[in-house]
């Protein structure tokens, strides 16, 4: 379990208590500024929370060696930047840096769940946009961490390409991974996320699932927006 508990940052976040659970998707969503990356930075253990504590499976992630916080938290952050112009293998390949080793099973294995072994051996700062996301996405699951937190995995994907990234990090899921994604994009919150926190203002409002978390008043009261949900069930879109 990675846990907030009475977490405040300084203009970004207000005493923010939730718990994340392994083995399921969790959606973080809320308006922009609303604390969405600096609550995923605090869980990752990369933002200082200035009263309150994270805890991973009951321990401080301040007390934890950098080399364990990386082994079990793989953590993507918004900005989708490379500093170094190597090959895409080798960049994937970094994401075994707090295993020691360059096992070639698990960079294998990202490579295929993001679709870009083709692309292994093309300079990182060749690539396109969604290209790159793909490739620092597949860093991360090349460490085989424990818990999966990415912020706006999707946003530079084209639409089949997050599909099946949201069918890969479902079957994560199933395999006891925890997967937190910040989420801008309510449906695909709605149709893949087990449970959903939205934000606003750096107060946490909703803790639910997603139906509950957004429902058509909750996108009024946070988004200001009047949506309505149509469709069925794991495939709903907001209209609005
Ligand atoms: N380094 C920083 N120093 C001070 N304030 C910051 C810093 N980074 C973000 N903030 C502020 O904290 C608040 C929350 O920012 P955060 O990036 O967590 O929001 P977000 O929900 O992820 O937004 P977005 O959807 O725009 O990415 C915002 O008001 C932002 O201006």
């Amino acid at each position: 379990m990675l846990e907030a508990r009475h977490v405040s940052i300084a203009g970004r976040l207000t005493d923010v208590s939730c718990t994340l659970r392994a083995g399921e998707v969790t959606a973080i969503c809320g308006p922009n500024g609303a604390g969405k990356s600096s609550l995923l930075e605090a869980m990752a253990g990369l933002l200082p929370v200035g009263q309150g504590a994270v805890t991973l499976d009951g321990s401080r992630l301040g007390d934890l060696s950098l080399q364990e916080k990386a082994r079990k938290i793989g953590y993507l952050p918004q900005e989708h930047t490379v500093a170094w112009d190597v090959p895409v293998r080798r960049l994937v390949e970094l994401g075994r840096l707090p295993h020691g080793d360059r096992r070639s099973e698990p960079v294998d294995a990202a490579l295929a769940a993001l679709d870009i072994a083709h692309l292994a051996d093309r300079r990182a700062q060749s690539l396109s946009g969604g290209e790159t996301a793909r490739v620092l996405l597949a860093r991360v699951l090349a460490g085989e961490p424990e818990w999966i937190l990415a912020d706006e995995p999707l946003a530079a994907l084209d639409l089949g390409h997050q599909l099946a990234l949201l069918a890969h990090l479902r079957s994560a899921a199933q395999r006891g991974i925890g997967v937190v994604l910040v989420l801008h994009d309510l449906a695909h919150a709605m149709n893949h996320a087990d449970r959903v926190l939205v934000l606003d203002s750096g107060n946490l409002v909703a803790d639910a699932a997603p139906d509950d978390a957004l429902s058509k008043e909750r996108i009024q009261q946070v988004w200001k927006v009047t949506a309505n949900w149509i469709g069925d069930r794991g495939k709903m879109a907001l209209t609005a």
